[in-house]
């Protein structure tokens, strides 16, 4: 029990292990005494033939050890922000510096990264101590547009919040369901600064028809924007509002906000995310210096306005804050279809994992929703920062003053950070395409802990990829991104778990090697399948006691697996549909994404970020809703999807067609029988696009060809080794 425990009535937050541990720690003993007998039989029993399971049974047994690690000490968490509001004066609060980065206008549409913005600008917080920045790395005039209408916006707004008792603070997300009365005057407001910015970017640049030019700086701002193209660009720094100067429409005043394109040049790397993170660390050091950071990427609107007051409940608890370095809040997103058909939701990562992982050091970050002490970001580990939170008074001068201004552009140069430590022991972390998990990670072995922070209302809201390729295009894209801490100077497994802990070192290895995934899921997606159409059995038979070990094995793992998920809320269906859409990455973008880092690593490519969109065509939008699935795309994704579907539908016909003639045969192959039986029924969306379907959401004729042809290429090789052993 912890001190916040026996304190309970007056702590600010207290802290409750999970009933889970216990049942897990046993389980996990039991399973893994059947693991070393499976591994023990396999290498007792192994075939030229069957080595492939041997190493995918290795890989199995890797993740599966790795993610006890998560299930060792599962903790939830409360915090009580009215006791903290009882003890601290208003006055006394923090001041608080929001990051939202935004990297294309066309993929991140302006007036939504806006709205966005103007729901944290809404928070219940003293305006006077909360500053927005924003990060455009698409540097891109309609943004900046898009902001300076926010601005204005921003003076009805946010008294219309807090007159009105509204929790959704997003305007696009308040808007986007039928409101009528008093609101109505509002929404034509909104609706009508959105058609502006919309405007704008169909026509791509900013003109004296849009705006009214408050200064002919602002005109000259857009002019010589002309001449900008978004990889080559000096900064651009603008104080849209400032809350010693501007005030809403009751006079009250509104929190500062700024914009920032930080300086791009073809001759320098900029680091994507974790680059205009650390501009925004410094640019906001300039101007209002805020001992506590929010980061927030540009889809994550804030959906609980007291979000800050909840993080604050960590921070300002002076027996608890020395070494805290983030509050984490889980993704959480809108707009999800009813059984979540492409798993977006992502339960095991940003719950369930994040849970386990508080219980050991505090959950890892995950990019958006989450709270740094800006102390934690400077470099040196806890014990020699100052331990009282918050730190002295933040600058108090203007932020547009000529002094900030100039200062704010020296930080925000591509040059500046040459031969610096930031990216390497300073700020966001660099080296990775997951930057999050990188720093998250680097932070936890310098001796910080941080928090996972889950309120019932949620407190930011974001959106998911609603296209499958876009969401396995992301997968990949993280998996190259862990790989690279894998492969790091400070891999997880060994580094990790010396300098945080073993059990930390474990949950990071775990994620870090996620790729890995790959190669078990093909193994067993293809080679017993083909080993039952030629007749080579790979597994015990029915009939014999090994048989069971499989299938406790199996069943122990969905098992348990499935009481996780439920019992995160998550319904049966959602979880058949999670473990269908993890097979499906992994064969998939964790195949794509480990050969992707392969070449990286050789110099044939190099790592990119491809931002996902957040825009949807209706069409789509309308399919997603009735819960189809789309594989309208040329993807090679849906190529590997269609092989690997097409193998196992036929080995099964053939295998029943058998087991129907001979009992044996069904004693004999029962497991691969299982096997491909089980890969079908998880492929039948894919069937249905191949074969059924007649919609926009089909599989391409050409791609279900290459399938086809890929799956008989497949049967050949299988019946050439099948005649030759
Ligand atoms: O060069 C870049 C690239 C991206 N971004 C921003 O980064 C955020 C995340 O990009 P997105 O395309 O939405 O990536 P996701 O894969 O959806 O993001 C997840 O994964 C990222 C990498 O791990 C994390 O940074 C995010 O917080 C996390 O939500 C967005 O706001 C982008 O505008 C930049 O600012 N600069
Ligand atoms: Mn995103």
């Amino acid at each position: 029990m912890t001190t916040h425990q026996l304190h309970s009535r007056t702590a600010f937050h207290t802290l409750q292990a999970s009933r889970f541990a216990a049942f897990n720690r046993a389980h996990a003993f039991v399973y893994h005494l059947a693991l070393l007998a499976l591994l023990g039989h396999r290498l007792a029993t192994v075939t030229l033939l069957s080595s492939p399971l041997l190493l995918a049974d290795l890989v199995l047994a890797f993740m599966w050890l790795s993610a006890q690690a998560f299930r060792w000490r599962p903790v939830r968490r409360q915090e009580f922000p009215d006791r903290l509001l009882q003890e601290v004066e208003p006055k006394q609060l923090p001041a608080l510096d929001v990051y939202i980065c935004t990297a294309d206008p066309h993929r991140e549409p302006p007036a939504s990264v806006a709205s966005t913005a103007l729901s944290a600008m809404a928070f219940d917080y003293p305006t006077d101590r909360l500053s927005v920045y924003v990060s455009d790395d698409g540097g891109s005039a309609v943004t900046l547009f898009a902001f300076m209408e926010a601005a204005r916006f921003a003076r009805y707004w946010l008294p219309f919040c807090k007159e009105n008792g509204v929790a959704t603070r997003s305007p696009e997300a308040y808007f986007s369901s039928d409101r009528g009365g008093e609101s109505e005057k509002m929404r034509i407001m909104y609706q009508s600064m959105k058609e502006r910015v919309e405007n704008a970017m169909e026509r791509g640049y900013v003109q004296g028809n849009d705006m009214v030019f408050d200064e002919d700086d602002e005109r000259e701002t857009f002019d010589n924007w002309k001449t900008f193209s978004r990889n080559d660009h000096p900064s651009v720094i603008k104080v849209l509002l400032e809350s010693s100067k501007d005030s809403d429409i009751t006079g009250n005043a509104l929190p500062n906000l700024v914009y920032i394109s930080r300086e791009k040049s073809p001759a320098s790397h900029h680091h994507f995310k974790a680059g205009a993170l650390n501009v925004l660390t410094r640019v906001s050091s300039c101007m209002s210096n805020a001992p506590v950071i929010l980061t927030l990427d540009c889809d994550m609107y804030s959906n609980n306005p007291r979000s800050p007051l909840r993080a604050l409940c960590y921070f300002l608890d002076p027996a608890f804050s020395a070494d805290l370095a983030f509050v984490q809040f889980p993704q959480r997103f809108q707009g999800i279809n009813r059984n979540d058909i492409y798993a977006s939701q992502i339960r095991r990562l940003f719950t369930i994992h994040s849970r386990g992982m508080d219980g050991l050091r505090g959950p890892n970050y995950v990019g958006t929703g989450c709270f740094f002490a800006r102390r934690a970001l400077h470099g040196a580990g806890p014990s020699s920062s100052s331990s009282s939170f918050p730190p002295p008074e933040s600058n108090s001068s203007l932020l547009s003053s000529e002094s900030a201004l100039r200062k704010a552009h020296e930080v925000a140069a591509c040059t500046y950070e040459d031969s610096t430590k930031w990216g390497t022991l300073i700020g966001f972390r660099y080296g990775s395409l997951v930057e999050d998990f990188h720093t998250g990670y680097r932070l936890h072995c310098e001796g910080w802990k941080s928090v996972f922070c889950d309120p019932v209302r949620s407190a930011f809201l974001g959106d998911v990829p609603k296209n499958l390729n876009d969401g396995l295009n992301q997968c990949k894209r993280w998996i190259v991104g862990l790989y690279e801490v894998a492969f790091s100077s400070h891999d997880p497994l060994t580094f990790g778990s010396r300098k945080a802990s073993l059990l930390l070192g474990l949950c990071y290895g775990y994620y870090s090697f996620w790729g890995a995934w790959c190669i078990p899921l093909i193994t067993y997606g293809l080679l017993p399948q083909l080993a039952l159409l030629y007749q080579t059995p790979l597994f015990p038979k029915a009939s014999e006691p090994w048989f069971y070990l499989y299938a406790y094995l199996f069943f122990a793992a969905y098992g348990h697996d499935l009481v996780e998920f439920l019992a995160d809320g998550g319904s049966i269906r959602s979880w058949w549909n999670d473990q269908r859409i993890w097979m499906i990455r992994g064969i998939t973008s964790f195949l794509f994404g480990t050969v992707e880092f392969a070449l990286n690593k050789v110099g044939v490519s190099a790592p990119g970020f491809v931002v996902t969109s957040k825009v949807m065509e209706d069409e789509q939008a309308e399919r997603y809703e009735k819960g189809a699935f789309y594989f309208g795309a040329q993807s090679p994704f849906f190529a590997v999807l269609g092989t690997v579907a097409l193998v196992n539908l036929s080995s099964l016909a053939v295998g029943i067609a058998r087991a129907a003639m001979a009992n044996e045969v069904f004693d004999e192959m029962l497991v691969q029988l299982f096997l491909s039986a089980f890969v079908a029924a998880n492929c039948w969306p894919i069937y249905e696009a191949m074969f059924l379907r007649r919609d926009g959401g089909k599989m391409p004729r050409k791609i279900t060809l290459i399938s086809s042809a890929f799956a008989g290429l497949l049967h050949w090789i299988g019946f050439l080794v099948k005649l030759h052993a």
